[in-house]
């Protein structure tokens, strides 16, 4: 079953035309990549679905699970099923590790519903519980009462990551850039993380720049720049072809 699909997206920032007529479709269960260079539109591409920070989509449509969602506000698009790990990680460095996991159950409760789930166990209507999150991120379960600013990259990612499993009912996780700016031998515990959270059954988006990376994770991929896609099909095409010019490899 298509669980994602976008048909012909254009979008806009202001007057800049950013996504020149996007199309691409994600199979339930699949690891799909999204590569291209700086400014290709990668992010302008994950925030067009996910109704982060959004440009303006005026053409074209966005479907999630045979549900328009073009246009949608971010919260209702994250409750249909959409889950995203920003480039930038988005964490409460003041908070422990725990915390963090605690409350991003719950961030979408009224007020008084948080205040007693943060002092009651856990909000735990995630679409993981904490103990399934440990057991994929021992290491998070190891620095549990770690303040998370005080956490390495590598470990701020994959809570990261974590939090966003700790959304309700996270069918499609859309990873922007994930191992950016990660020594090598971290990125490749992070690269673990996310296949092991697809054998569980996600569907993943994984937005790279690095071509190494995506492609020891990927089924399949397309290929970014200027807005538009140049390239589309499985990991060895894109090995294959020469695709130099518009990753970096
Ligand atoms: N809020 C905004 N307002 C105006 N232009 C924007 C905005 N956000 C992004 N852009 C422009 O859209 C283009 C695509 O940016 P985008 O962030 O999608 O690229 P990217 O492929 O994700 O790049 P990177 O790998 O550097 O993150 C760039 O030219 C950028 O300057």
């Amino acid at each position: 079953m298509t669980l994602l699909e976008i048909d012909d997206v254009h979008s806009y920032y202001g007057a800049s035309h950013i996504l020149r007529g996007v199309s691409l479709e994600i199979e339930e269960g699949e690891i799909v990549t999204l590569l291209g260079r700086n400014g290709a539109g990668k992010t302008t591409t994950v925030r067009s679905i996910a109704g982060t920070e959004p440009p303006e989509v005026r053409s074209g449509s966005i479907r999630f699970d045979d549900t328009e969602i073009t246009d949608w506000p971010a919260d209702d698009i994250s409750m249909a099923g959409v889950g995203v790990v920003p480039e930038e990680r988005r964490l409460f460095s003041e908070l422990t590790v725990e915390e963090n996991l605690r409350l991003s159950a719950i961030t979408r409760s009224p007020w008084n519903t948080i205040r007693r789930r943060i002092r009651g166990t856990a909000g735990s209507a995630g679409t993981m519980s904490l103990e399934e999150l440990y057991e994929l991120f021992p290491v998070l379960e190891e620095r549990r009462d770690q303040e998370s600013g005080t956490l390495s990259g590598g470990e701020q990612q994959m809570l990261s990551i974590a939090r966003t499993l700790r959304l309700p009912n996270i069918e499609l996780l859309l990873l922007d850039e994930p191992t950016e700016g990660l020594a090598p031998q971290i990125v490749q515990g992070v690269s673990e993380s996310i296949e092991a959270i697809a054998d569980q059954g996600m569907t993943v988006l994984l937005i790279e720049q690095n071509v190494r990376e995506a492609l020891t994770l990927a089924d399949r991929g397309y290929v970014l720049d200027q807005g538009e896609i140049v390239h589309e099909g499985t990991v060895s095409s894109l090995e294959d072809e020469d695709l130099d010019e518009y990753l970096v490899v």
